[in-house]
């Protein structure tokens, strides 16, 4: 995995856009070196993930990431067109049910299930709880000094989970591909000035998650992701952007 991850977000608030991140593990100085850096607090909020795989986890073995976030609903995160900009992997947001359960569908080799809600296909699919925890998290906004356009803004999210692991992520809004380079340095600069090594990366939440708590999960993924090189978006049926 790179230091990156880059989805293009669905919905009405922010439809059409992609979002390129970056992780990074957070000290206990990093809210204080945002504020210095000019970063003002948007909010702090709490919410409980829940994950959703079938027992073989065919869902994550194939990149596909399935969970219902407290307040906000289905989302499912899957791959996007193969990163061209070398560390980065992409990954497509969707959040309409239908368009989830169609894709579930797809990816399950499933057929004949229809497009209604994503509760009603969790039984007929083997889809059952894997991971549920709850996030503390701050969301901080920020304007890098020296930049005359207005946006995009970085956003830093600070995310601490209720087993006790910390991530941070870097990341930054943008209406198209050609942007994503310069919201790539725009990221590089900030991550620098938060003090984060220039090769680190974190882990997401829910692998820190199922590393700990089922380990043979765990395990599970890890020889497939090392087992099989990602397939290019063109080549790829199961690719979501296609
Ligand atoms: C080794 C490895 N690591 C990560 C991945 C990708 N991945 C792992 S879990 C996962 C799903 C969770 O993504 P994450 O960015 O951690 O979610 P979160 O920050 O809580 O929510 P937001 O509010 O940003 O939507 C993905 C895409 C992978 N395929 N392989
Ligand atoms: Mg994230």
């Amino acid at each position: 995995m790179g230091h990156f991850t880059k989805g293009t977000l669905e919905g009405s608030m922010a439809q059409g856009l992609i979002e390129v991140e970056r992780k990074f593990l957070p000290g206990p100085g990093t809210e204080e070196r945002l504020q210095e850096l000019g970063g003002t607090l948007e909010h702090r909020v709490t919410f409980r993930d829940t994950y959703y795989d079938t027992p073989e986890l065919s869902l994550m073995q194939a990149d596909h990431w399935l969970r219902r976030r407290e307040d906000s609903g289905w989302e499912l995160k899957c791959p996007g067109a193969a990163g061209v900009l070398g560390h980065h992997t992409e990954y497509k947001e969707l959040t309409a049910e239908p368009t989830i359960v169609a894709q579930l569908c797809k990816v399950l080799g499933a057929d004949g299930l229809g497009a209604g809600d994503v509760a009603a296909v969790l039984g007929p699919l083997g889809l059952q709880e894997v991971a549920s925890f709850v996030t503390k998290r701050s969301a901080w906004k920020l304007v890098l000094l020296g930049t005359d356009e207005e946006e995009p803004q970085l956003r830093v999210d600070l995310d601490t989970a209720d087993f006790g692991y910390a991530v941070g992520e870097v990341e930054a809004l943008v209406h198209e591909e050609a942007e994503v380079p310069a919201a790539l340095e725009k990221i590089h600069r900030l991550s620098s000035m938060l003090g984060v090594p220039a090769q680190e990366t974190a882990p997401a939440k829910l692998i820190v998650y199922l590393q700990r708590f089922r380990p043979q999960d765990y395990q599970r993924l890890l020889e497939v992701n090392s087992s099989k090189q990602r397939p290019q978006a063109t080549e790829d049926p199961d690719n979501c952007l296609g």
